[in-house]
């Protein structure tokens, strides 16, 4: 459902993402994992249409991101880790205009936005300026914003931080279910309990490579370790001790 192959992306001479092949399955949710500055936003960028790869190829359903973006973007739903919303707009406003953009048909518009504002939890302040929203609430707009067109892939940077315990089970539940019924969901986060309770596969990224992929159970088996904190500072250290003896 979601494809990278051998995506890459070099700053001048600085290789952030080195020819990455990476599949999320229909059905499945996968997290990306990595240390600060491991590339997992640069991949979601180029993923997603923002970044232009130095090279390789970004698949959403079969439809290449870079050769056919607006049919690409049809295909999944994004939220960066800092959305940036209009914040002279309400909730309401800014999901109708994103309704306009995805050409949703009028007649399913607004029982579409009901429903989602509902799930978020959002009605109450669906014609508050998103300029009074909270973080939280900015970032569950964003999430109803992603999810208007019913996408088969639904690709998020960071999409718990600074949550609370209502919303984090929200976005638990979604990042959990939306990928059942052969939809896929792949997120980056830094918070490896999350990976450990809410993804099929994680993905280890160190340095722009792929150093580890694989259910948490099966690579906690392969690799040894409690849980994935452990395997994920094992890990990621191993590789920092090569490349220095490198
Ligand atoms: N515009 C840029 N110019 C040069 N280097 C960049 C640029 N953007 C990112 N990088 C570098 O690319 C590497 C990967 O960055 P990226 O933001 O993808 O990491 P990340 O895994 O998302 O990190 P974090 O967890 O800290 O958000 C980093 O070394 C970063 O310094």
């Amino acid at each position: 459902m979601i494809r990278l192959e051998k995506l890459s992306k070099r700053y001048g001479k600085f290789v952030a993402l080195e020819a990455l092949d990476l599949e999320v399955l229909p059905g499945e949710t996968l997290a990306l994992l990595g240390p600060n500055g491991a590339g997992k936003s640069t991949t979601i960028k180029a993923l997603v249409g923002l970044l232009r790869p130095s090279g390789g190829r970004a698949l959403v359903n079969g439809v290449d991101v870079w050769k056919e973006p607006v049919r690409a973007k049809a295909q999944f739903g994004y939220v960066p880790d800092r959305p940036y919303l209009y914040g002279k707009l309400s909730g309401l406003e800014l999901l109708r205009f994103a309704a306009g953009v995805y050409r949703l048909p009028r007649s399913e518009t607004e029982q579409r936005i009901e429903e989602l504002l509902a799930g978020f939890r959002l009605e109450r302040f669906a014609s508050s300026l998103i300029e009074t929203y909270s973080h939280g609430m900015r970032q569950k707009l964003s999430l109803a914003m992603s999810l208007l067109h019913q996408p088969q892939a639904l690709i998020l940077d960071e999409p718990m931080v600074g949550l609370d315990p209502h919303a984090t089970r929200l976005v638990k539940d979604l990042l959990r279910d939306y990928s059942k019924n052969g939809r896929a969901v792949l997120y980056a986060t830094h918070q490896l309990h999350l990976a450990e309770q809410v993804a099929d596969r994680v993905a280890l990224v160190h340095r722009g490579r792929l150093l580890a992929l694989g259910a948490p159970k099966e690579l906690l088996r392969q690799h040894g370790g409690s849980d994935l904190e452990e395997f994920f500072l094992r890990l990621t250290e191993e590789a920092r001790d090569e490349a220095v003896s490198a």
